[in-house]
């Protein structure tokens, strides 16, 4: 008699939306990232500690532009199909977080979960969205997104190549990682650009 493998053993679910957004919105993130190499700085891990053995990577502070916004609303109305579509019971979105990255040569992050379980959180990330955009001719390699199974038991994982403009969610407890980035110009522009996006949930009144 042969075991069906449990979906836990699988990699976790993911979805990708290609051309997530109008070109002119892609456009005009790029444009805003490339011409503000200043407000990067070295990435965080646990938004406080610099651990360069578990993550590498530069981090900007997002303006309060429209753009931001505009962007944060494009991620909400997506939040609810892409819940359905992966499997998720529905749930009302308190706020979307953001956060902007730049990969260059050497860059990675090593496997994580995107769920916080500080007793002081106010809401729950549940969804994870990462927006992925590039300068033309793409200048860099690697940095696949590698999801890993629900079951820590299981070794099976999906690396899926980070592309222009596609949008991929996947849960916030699912287990993943950034693969290492060959970018051999090392120069800012040819970075692999993402915008992280956590969905949070309120918590349930206790
Ligand atoms: O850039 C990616 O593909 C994922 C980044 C990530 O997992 C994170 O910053 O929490
Ligand atoms: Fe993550």
């Amino acid at each position: 008699m042969s075991v069906q493998p449990s979906l836990l053993d699988q990699p976790a679910p993911h979805i990708l939306r290609r051309a997530f957004l109008p070109v002119a919105e892609h456009r005009a993130i790029l444009d805003w990232s490339l011409a503000h190499r200043a407000c990067f700085a070295p990435s965080l891990v646990d938004s406080a500690q610099l651990r360069a053995n578990i993550r590498s990577s530069l981090t900007a502070r997002l303006p309060e532009q429209a753009w931001v916004e505009a962007f944060r609303r494009r991620v909400l109305d997506a939040v609810p199909a892409l819940a359905s579509d992966l499997g998720m019971a529905p749930f009302a979105p308190e706020t979307v977080q953001l956060s902007l990255i730049a990969y260059n040569d050497g860059d990675f992050y090593r496997p994580h979960v995107d769920t916080e379980t500080s007793p002081a959180r106010k809401s729950d990330r549940v969804l994870s969205a990462v927006y992925y955009f590039h300068t033309e001719p793409k200048a860099y390699s690697g940095g696949e997104l590698r999801l890993h199974a629900f079951n820590p038991a299981s070794n099976r994982s999906a690396d899926i190549a980070p592309e222009q403009n596609a949008l991929l969610a996947f849960a916030s407890f699912a287990r993943h990682e950034v693969r290492p980035v060959a970018c051999p110009s090392g120069r800012f522009e040819d970075s692999r650009f993402a915008i992280n996006c956590w969905v949070r949930r309120a918590l349930p009144a206790q």
